[in-house]
């Protein structure tokens, strides 16, 4: 596989709605890098608890069924995939009952280090292959690649992410009002960012991008900005 135009690891992280995923997609299509969704390995394994009927809250029965469960994310930004035990669960992960269950599960310390163990061998050997990953998650910078060469932590109004996930859940299907949506983005930021183990917070060294005020396509330049003021752009020779 040729090499892209990213060198390295750029981390994305940030609260629920902020644009991250749309945004690490379209720049990693952009520089022809890989691109790693860490929100949908934790969605898949809480799938993966709720199919074995399991409490979300009984850590030590939550910790088996996500030892036992075999986890794929490709790393492809224009078909990213997630597969449980061999099966796409990529919409059913995106999914109420999922949503709710899923910040107890990503809270438990033993699901949070199969996890980082997967995405990091994922950026190792997209690295190794195609150069450069955009990684969007909530601990990418902190916690599973602190070393990243660009970290961006994404913030948005609550009221500007809440309406931005309700279009998305309204366009897929989803009845969705905006209160009850700004609820769960609240009752998720409260959780993510008050847990024990590696809680929702921006690394020491991450640049802030407040998307409020930008559309998608003006958080991509922003970022694409910032890449190459860090000489992290390097053009093809020859593809
Ligand atoms: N800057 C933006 N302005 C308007 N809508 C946006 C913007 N960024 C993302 N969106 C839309 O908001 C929704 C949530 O974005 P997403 O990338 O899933 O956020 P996150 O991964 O941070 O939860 C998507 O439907 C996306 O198209
Ligand atoms: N690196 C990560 C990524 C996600 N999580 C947790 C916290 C989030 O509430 C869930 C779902 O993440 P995801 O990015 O898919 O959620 P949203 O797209 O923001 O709704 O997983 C995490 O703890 N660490």
């Amino acid at each position: 596989m040729g090499h892209g135009e990213l060198r390295g690891v750029v981390a994305l992280d940030g609260p629920s709605g902020t644009g991250k995923s749309s945004a690490a997609r379209r720049l990693a299509a952009t520089l022809r890098a890989r691109y790693l969704d860490t929100g949908a390995m934790y969605r898949a394994i809480t799938l993966a608890v709720l199919r074995a009927g399991v409490e979300p809250t009984d850590t030590e029965r939550v910790v088996e069924v996500a030892r036992a469960a075999k986890l794929t994310q490709t790393s492809d930004p224009d078909a990213s995939r997630t597969l449980l035990d061999g099966q796409d669960v990529g919409a059913e992960i995106r999914g109420p009952e999922v949503t709710l269950a899923v910040s107890p599960v990503s809270a438990v310390a033993e699901v949070r280090e199969l996890l980082v163990e997967h995405q990091r061998a994922i950026i190792a050997d997209a690295l190794a292959t195609a150069g450069g990953i955009v990684v969007e998650g909530r601990d990418i910078g902190t916690v599973v690649a602190p070393r990243a060469e660009l970290k961006v932590y994404l913030t948005a109004d609550a009221q500007a992410r809440a309406q931005r996930r309700t279009k998305q859940d309204t366009a897929s299907g989803r009845a969705a009002t905006v209160d009850a949506v700004l609820a769960d983005v609240q009752r998720r930021d409260a959780y993510d960012s008050s847990r024990r183990v590696s809680p929702l917070r921006p690394a020491e060294d991450a640049v802030e991008l407040d998307t409020t005020p930008l559309d998608l396509p003006g958080v991509v330049a922003a970022l694409l900005d910032l890449v190459e003021q860090r000489g992290l752009r390097v053009v093809a020779v020859g593809g």
